[in-house]
């Protein structure tokens, strides 16, 4: 039988196979239109006696359920339309767990979200050893939990402990993972998963799954005291985590709560629960990151033009900035790259870094010898150009000066090839005035990576008035490559990203200059969502660091830019961050935990802490800052969208997801209450305060940023 998404075959074994391939769409999600289809099927198997078992399997040839559909969940109105729909799920796959035919699922590609709940209704999990398999609950990263049965069905299955940390970080098992933790039942090549699911048939319908514990785990779930334990535990965890920002942590551990108790409570508590997360503002800000990403991950960046394919690339500059960018070009983009220094000890301390990072990664039997050994050759190190005329692309990734970089770029055109790329991961420095003397400046681009490059998943394309278009897609999908999201941006001092973040750590810097205390700057931005304070940041970042890109920012952009003057002395006393050792905390501590403040920066600044502000005061007098340049970005192109300009702050800054970026916060906030608040505050502290002209006329005539 067929309908529009499932078709079932019967095979001479009598066992039905049932394959899911929904028409027109890449993945298979669920939706709730396919409801009068399962049934349909449900009704077939009912109706054949004949039949011993059921495989459950994907048509598409890399995936197997992505979930359900989160453009359903976006679009229904009330908490009620969503409760129904969870319960038409839960019905559904009661039945699909709860007839007389034992069912496997057969499972290759990604089993995520709704489409492992379906294979937890299933008697048994057989899944392929391909990397493309990857089973999950990632809800929690949507701002909802599982709404398919998973919070009740996960637990019975693998226990409370491991269900928790599944669904409390949404994290992606890769196939050994699922097997070792129970979620899946045997891992086999994907050309014999069928074969394979079919003999599982042979043992019959599952009954009651007694997780396999050990040790502590075992003796803590035994219990309801021991499950406290782990109950309180995991809500003290995610409390220090996520600041009580997101709802959706707490609701889950509700949840499985009450797994222990009848699966029919269980259920309706997680519809519940469900029908209130997918309704929160919480939940709609993570959706949109979702939505755009997904959008982003199928753009040029310069229209219809065709990237070039890059082969071959090259590396200037092997320190911190140069071994990241070196490494993701190995490990994911799996590109050839060279890494050019001026010393042998440049190049063995990149390569270094990749080997210990996949050495790692073997030992804990994530990846092979082989693959850690492949991975490697594709890094080489060079102190000369010899051989650089094959090279697509070059980045470079020199030190900050101007000299220095145009000395790269007739360098690169002397010894490259006439149509290699010639990119540069300056921070500050325009990319016009490092083209300047290039001979083919359509071929010189800004790719600002940010630190560490292997983590974050933020670039910042940058194109100068000269740069082309094929140069502009070949570097946006080369960036895709290395596992990046890229956003493209016009080039001015700053370029997007450290010029919105300029003036919220300037005010920052104001407000302990006014008397605030270090660990009180910190802790207010934190609670507000951001993962670091600006304090801290700054010593990360380095404060010598911070105090070159100032300058730059000022003589371009005004002096609302304009670093507090104290700074100076910051560095007169040595003070550069994390770096050397000296900053605003005291890196010599070895207790465990949050660093100590060293007190003498007080001195070295000329001041007594005497904090005046609550936690809320202090993040809206820098968040207000950042807003109002984002929106001045907008407004002078320097970003394309609002969308790019909350990607480029969540991802390149770690602005709260849970606020959907700068653009959907100042959307949440209103204009006139924006405009208001800066008002106040330029009344207050001065005209670095004073409203854009972007947000005066918004307020104007009650304008959002997103329709
Ligand atoms: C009741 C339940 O508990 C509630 C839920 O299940 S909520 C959903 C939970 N699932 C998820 O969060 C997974 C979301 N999807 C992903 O993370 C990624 O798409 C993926 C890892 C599955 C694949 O990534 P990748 O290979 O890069 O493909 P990607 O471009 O993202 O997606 C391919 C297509 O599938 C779509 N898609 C994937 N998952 C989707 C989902 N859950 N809902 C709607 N569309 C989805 C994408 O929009 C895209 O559509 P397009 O081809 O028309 O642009």
């Amino acid at each position: 039988m067929k309908t529009d998404s499932f078709l079932v075959e019967v095979h001479e074994d009598n066992i039905a196979i049932i394959t899911m391939d929904v028409p027109g769409e890449t993945m298979n999600t669920l939706r709730s239109e396919f409801g009068d289809e399962v049934r349909q099927v449900l009704d077939f198997l009912k109706s054949r006696n004949d039949l011993k078992g059921v495989v459950f399997t994907s048509g598409k040839p890399d995936s197997f359920i992505a979930g359900a559909d989160i453009n359903m969940l976006a679009s229904c109105e009330t908490a009620e339309d969503v409760y129904k729909l969870s319960r038409d799920g839960h019905k559904l796959l009661n039945e699909l767990a709860s007839q007389r035919l034992p069912v496997v699922a057969a499972i290759h590609g990604p089993c995520l979200g709704g489409g492992l709940e379906l294979a937890l209704a299933c008697d048994y999990r057989v899944i392929s050893n391909s990397p493309k398999t990857v089973l999950g609950l990632p809800e929690v990263q949507l701002g909802i939990l599982p709404g398919g049965g998973g919070t009740q069905r996960l637990p019975k299955l693998v226990g409370i402990a491991k269900s928790l940390d599944l669904m409390l970080t949404g994290k992606q098992l890769r196939p050994k993972q699922a097997v070792k933790l129970g979620v899946a039942d045997e891992m086999v090549p994907n050309t014999v998963l069928i074969e394979v699911a079919k003999k599982h048939l042979a043992k019959g319908k599952r009954g009651k799954v007694a997780p396999k514990l050990k040790g502590a785990e075992k003796l803590l779930e035994a219990t309801s005291a021991g499950r406290n334990i782990i109950y309180k535990q995991a809500l003290k965890t995610v409390m220090s985590k996520t600041k009580g920002n997101y709802p959706a942590p707490e609701k889950i551990i509700d949840c499985v709560k009450a797994s222990s108790g009848d699966l029919e409570s269980g259920l309706k508590l997680e519809a519940k629960h469900f029908s209130e997360l997918v309704m929160s503002s919480e939940s709609e800000a993570l959706r949109s990151i979702f939505f755009a990403t997904t959008e982003m991950k199928k753009e040029t960046g310069a229209g219809d033009v065709e990237p070039k394919p890059v082969k071959r690339t090259m590396v200037l500059g092997g320190g911190l900035m140069g071994g990241g960018i070196a490494n993701v070009t190995a490990v994911k983009a799996k590109v050839p790259v060279r890494i050019k220094d001026i010393a042998h000890e440049g190049i063995s301390k990149a390569m270094s870094s990749t080997w210990k990072q996949l050495d790692k990664k073997v030992k804990r039997r994530h990846i092979l010898e082989s693959e850690r050994d492949k991975t490697m050759s594709l890094l080489t190190g060079t102190l000369d150009y010899q051989g650089a005329q094959s090279i697509d692309m070059v980045i470079e990734a020199v030190f900050e000066d101007l000299k220095l970089k145009h000395q790269m770029v007739k360098d690169v055109e002397a010894n490259c090839g006439p149509d290699t790329i010639f990119a540069t991961n300056t921070s500050s420095l325009p990319i016009g005035q490092i083209a300047a003397v290039a001979e083919r400046p359509e071929q010189v681009i800004g790719l600002h990576y940010f630190s560490p490059v292997e983590k974050m998943p933020l670039v910042e394309v940058i194109s100068h008035e000269k740069t082309s278009a094929q140069t502009i897609a070949t570097t946006v999908k080369f960036a895709k490559k290395q596992g990046k999201t890229p956003i493209v941006v016009k080039d001015c001092a700053g370029f997007y990203v450290n010029r919105i973040l300029a003036p919220y750590m300037n005010e920052a810097a104001n407000l302990l200059l006014e008397g605030e205390a270090i660990e009180k700057l910190d802790n207010s931005l934190v609670n507000f969502g951001f993962p670091v304070g600006p304090i801290t940041l700054l010593d990360e970042v380095g404060i010598d660091v911070g105090a070159k890109i100032s300058p730059i920012l000022e003589a371009e952009l005004g002096s609302r830019f304009a670093a507090p003057a104290a700074f100076d002395k910051l560095l007169a006393d040595g003070r550069m961050g994390r770096k050397n050792g000296k900053g605003f905390y005291r890196f010599d501590s070895d207790k465990k935990g949050a660093k100590p403040v060293d007190e003498s920066v007080y001195k070295v600044l000329g001041i007594t802490p005497s904090p005046r502000l609550s936690d809320s005061e202090i993040a809206e007098r820098c968040v207000v800052q950042m807003l109002n340049e984002a929106a001045r970005c907008l407004d002078e192109g320097i970003i394309a969208s609002a969308r790019d300009g909350d990607i480029g702050a969540i991802f390149g800054i770690g602005f709260p997801p849970f606020l959907g970026g700068p653009f959907r916060y100042m959307d949440k906030l209103g204009a006139k209450q924006l405009v208001a608040i800066l008002e106040r505050y330029q009344s207050l502290h001065g005209d670095r305060f004073e409203p854009c002209e972007r947000l005066k006329a918004m307020a104007a005539e009650d304008l959002r940023f997103y329709e």
